[in-house]
């Protein structure tokens, strides 16, 4: 059975080397990670690499673990009880489960978009200077200029330059969740992370987030959570899936919707399950 995913709509497939030809620089190396929520083990023996200014996407059916593999990447999970990790996940070269890390530094370097947009209950101009506030001393006239710049960045400037001040609440979906994005670009982290970012949106505000996405990795290496297979097609680099808690496989976006080495990538990706 083929399904077409329209890998010529992929400009990562169409102009670049493939990834494993690039070979990129690897910004986030896993090695042996298990988790456990409690008696529960989510993720199992995961070792992988993240390569550096690419967009890697992860897919796989419900349950199997996406989500909670990427919160280990900024240790969102450190937020909760019971639940304990064991193997490591080097950024650059130091593993960020290591004693002495500073958990507010490595969530800048290492920011995240969630499924729903989150804007914070304050004026959009406040909602980008969140972080920068938070992290850097600068003046006002700086803070205005890494704001404008970060909601350039998220292609959202010329739709809210004239509300400011307005509550960032008041957006549409899509405008809420390109905010979120410019508050997690503004403090510049070099990794990105997105938990399903466009699951809420519609097709238009889906689109401008995809596009956002392929202009962002110029700069940033991006990790991106999809239950939309033609999405994962389209916008990444590398495609990593998942079943059951653990990695299936990982590779070229083109190689595992064309060539899978798993059959179990082969029936998800052809809809056999999932
Ligand atoms: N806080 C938690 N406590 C206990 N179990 C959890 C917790 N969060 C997730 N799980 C379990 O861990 C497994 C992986 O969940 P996770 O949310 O990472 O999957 P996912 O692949 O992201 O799913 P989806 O695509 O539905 O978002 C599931 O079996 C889930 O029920």
């Amino acid at each position: 059975m083929t399904v077409d995913f329209n890998l010529n709509a992929n400009p990562n497939a169409a102009e670049a080397p493939s990834a494993s030809q690039a070979r990129a620089a690897s910004k986030l190396r896993v090695k042996d990670l298990n988790l456990y929520y409690g008696q529960f083990q989510a993720l199992k023996d995961i070792t992988m690499e993240i390569p550096e200014r690419q967009v890697t996407a992860f897919i796989g059916p419900s349950g199997c673990g996406k989500s909670t593999l990427i919160r280990c990447f900024n240790r969102i999970h450190d937020l909760y009880e019971g639940i304990r990790t064991e193997g490591q996940i080097l950024l650059d070269s130091h593993d960020i489960y290591g004693s002495g890390v500073d958990l507010n530094l490595l969530r800048a370097r290492i920011g995240m978009v969630f499924q729903k947009p989150t804007p914070f209950p304050m004026t959009v101009f406040d909602n980008v200077a969140f972080g920068i506030r938070l992290y850097e001393k600068l003046s006002q006239r700086e803070l205005e200029e890494r704001v404008e710049w970060a909601l350039r960045k998220a292609a959202l400037w010329e739709e809210v330059k004239d509300k400011l001040k307005q509550s960032g609440q008041a957006l549409s979906g899509g405008q809420q969740q390109r905010l979120c994005i410019a508050r997690t670009i503004a403090v510049k982290p070099e990794v990105i992370l997105l938990d399903e970012p466009t699951s809420a949106l519609d097709p238009i505000s889906t689109g401008y987030i995809e596009d956002l996405i392929n202009e962002l990795k110029k700069d940033y290496t991006i990790v991106i959570v999809t239950h939309n297979m033609q999405q994962a097609a389209r916008i990444s680099d590398i495609t990593a899936f998942m079943y059951l808690g653990s990695l299936i496989e990982c590779d070229d976006t083109t190689k595992i919707f064309t060539q899978p080495k798993e059959s179990r990538t082969e029936d998800y990706i052809t809809g056999r399950y999932g």
